[in-house]
């Protein structure tokens, strides 16, 4: 385990924002499913992106890594995809990363092949209720006990219509948007509630067609999915990363002046919102011609919905408790069940350093002050929440210790090292497990 202690301090600088992990994953899959040979450009391997490298290269895609930022851990893939899959290995171990497992699903029951999935940490629990539903329907077979990874598939989907709730994660739409093109006939994929995080199916979209596969949306109720299709080979060169980069624009509002750099401002992330948060909150935020300058301001609380944007909550929250009223955060259901319970660990975390904060089943409000205390907290082993943590420290009092700040590597493994080149102040030390 990895405490780091912080002792606050101002960040400024520049800070090269990470490729974006959404973005990594489906042009991965993408690149894997196609038959020829494809290009995908900087590419962070943070723990979840290698856990979707070897799931591929379970399906038989062959990856070459070029490095091209070896300290940052950024490399170029050279992808030879698997056409139609080659099943390489029948147990895919998709670490912690939701996004993997919920993309790879769908298509591991289309090999009527016997196959087992699982994860480690919270992955292990975290919900596929959607998807045993739709193997209830379709005739999969398919075994877990309790309800947890292990989860063994075999079975063949068959082409037809399907529904799903728009409530629980989009990343099971995601999954099937792979996998039904696959299939010889056409297929329909109809939503029965208003759909949330529905920029990431924006994202799945926008990736598929580079990769040469339709898909017809209607209003987000119904995806017309025509059968028979196949993926062709692209090159894609991943943009910057607007979930990660909320971080540090929240650290140049609450301390110096930082430039977060590498953002494509027509991105279709819908965590690209951060700005108009910073924005409505009263934060000075300048676009420039890299990405963004934010400097220090004083904020004021706000409502924010957290439905299509719930990745953002963990760092909203921190801006949230140091800015002048009160903020509520609504529809936030889902956030308990991501790597840890969010609403659960940021409610804890940020009243241990000091904030007025309160939790209710489906949102947060929080009371902001001026300044926080500090103290002791844990990540919950959630990447989100460390950083969150490691952000509230520049407006505390005292010092902030964070356990299990490993946890970054899901998505960031260089969060540590960025925070001191912005000037944070740490002290890291490493404990047996
Ligand atoms: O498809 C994706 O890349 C993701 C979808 C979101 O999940 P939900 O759809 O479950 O909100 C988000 O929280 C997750 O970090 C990444
Ligand atoms: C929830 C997240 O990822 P995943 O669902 O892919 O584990 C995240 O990155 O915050």
């Amino acid at each position: 385990m990895k405490i780091v202690e912080i002792t606050p301090s101002t960040l400024r600088g520049t800070v090269n924002i990470p490729p974006s992990k959404s973005m990594s994953h489906r042009s991965i899959f993408c690149a894997a499913l196609s038959g020829g040979i494809s290009n995908i450009k900087n590419v962070l391997l943070s723990e979840d992106i290698k856990a979707t490298c070897e799931a591929m290269e379970s399906l038989g895609a062959k990856i070459k890594y070029k490095a091209v930022d070896e300290k940052k851990e950024i490399y170029n893939l050279r992808i030879q995809g698997a056409g139609r899959m080659k099943l390489k290995n029948d147990k895919i171990d998709c670490g912690e990363s939701g996004s993997t497992i919920r993309f790879i699903i769908p298509l591991l029951a289309l090999l009527d092949e016997t196959v087992t999935v699982t994860g480690r940490g919270r992955l292990i629990s975290r919900p596929l209720d959607a998807y045993y539903d739709i193997f209830d329907q379709k005739k999969v077979y398919y075994t877990n006990k309790y309800g947890e990874l292990p989860l063994t598939i075999k079975g063949s989907l068959s082409s037809g219509e399907y529904s799903m709730d728009g409530d629980v994660s989009s990343q099971f739409i995601t999954g099937l948007l792979f996998a039904l093109p696959l299939l010889k006939g056409d297929s329909k994929l109809v939503i029965t509630t208003e759909l949330e995080s529905k920029p990431y199916v924006d994202m799945t979209i926008e990736m598929l067609n580079r990769f040469g596969i339709d898909i017809i949306n209607k209003d987000y109720r119904e995806f017309i999915i025509k059968g028979s299709q196949e993926y062709t080979s692209a090159d894609y060169s991943v943009e910057g990363d607007f979930s990660q980069a909320a971080f540090w624009l929240t650290a140049g509002i609450l301390g110096g002046e930082i430039y977060s750099n590498d953002l494509k401002f027509s991105s279709l992330q819908g965590d690209k919102v951060i700005v108009d948060i910073i924005k409505k909150m009263g934060g000075n935020i300048e676009k420039l011609i890299l990405g963004y300058k934010t400097s220090r301001s004083d904020t004021n609380g706000t409502t924010v919905d957290a439905s299509q944007c719930p990745d953002l909550v963990p760092i909203v929250s921190v801006l949230a408790a140091l800015s002048s009223g009160m903020t509520e955060v609504v529809n936030a259901k889902r956030l308990r069940i991501k790597e840890s319970d969010r609403l659960d660990a940021i409610t804890q975390v940020l009243s241990t350093l000091g904030a007025d904060i309160a939790q209710y089943t489906d949102g947060l409000v929080i009371k902001g002050r001026g300044k926080l205390k500090g103290g002791e907290v844990d990540s919950f082993n959630d990447h989100r929440i460390a950083m969150a943590a490691a952000v509230a420290s520049i407006k505390c009092e005292e010092k902030v210790v964070i356990r299990n700040a490993q946890s970054v590597n899901k998505s960031y493994p260089k969060f540590w090292e960025d925070f001191v080149s912005l000037g944070g102040v740490i002290n890291e030390l490493e404990l047996g497990e």
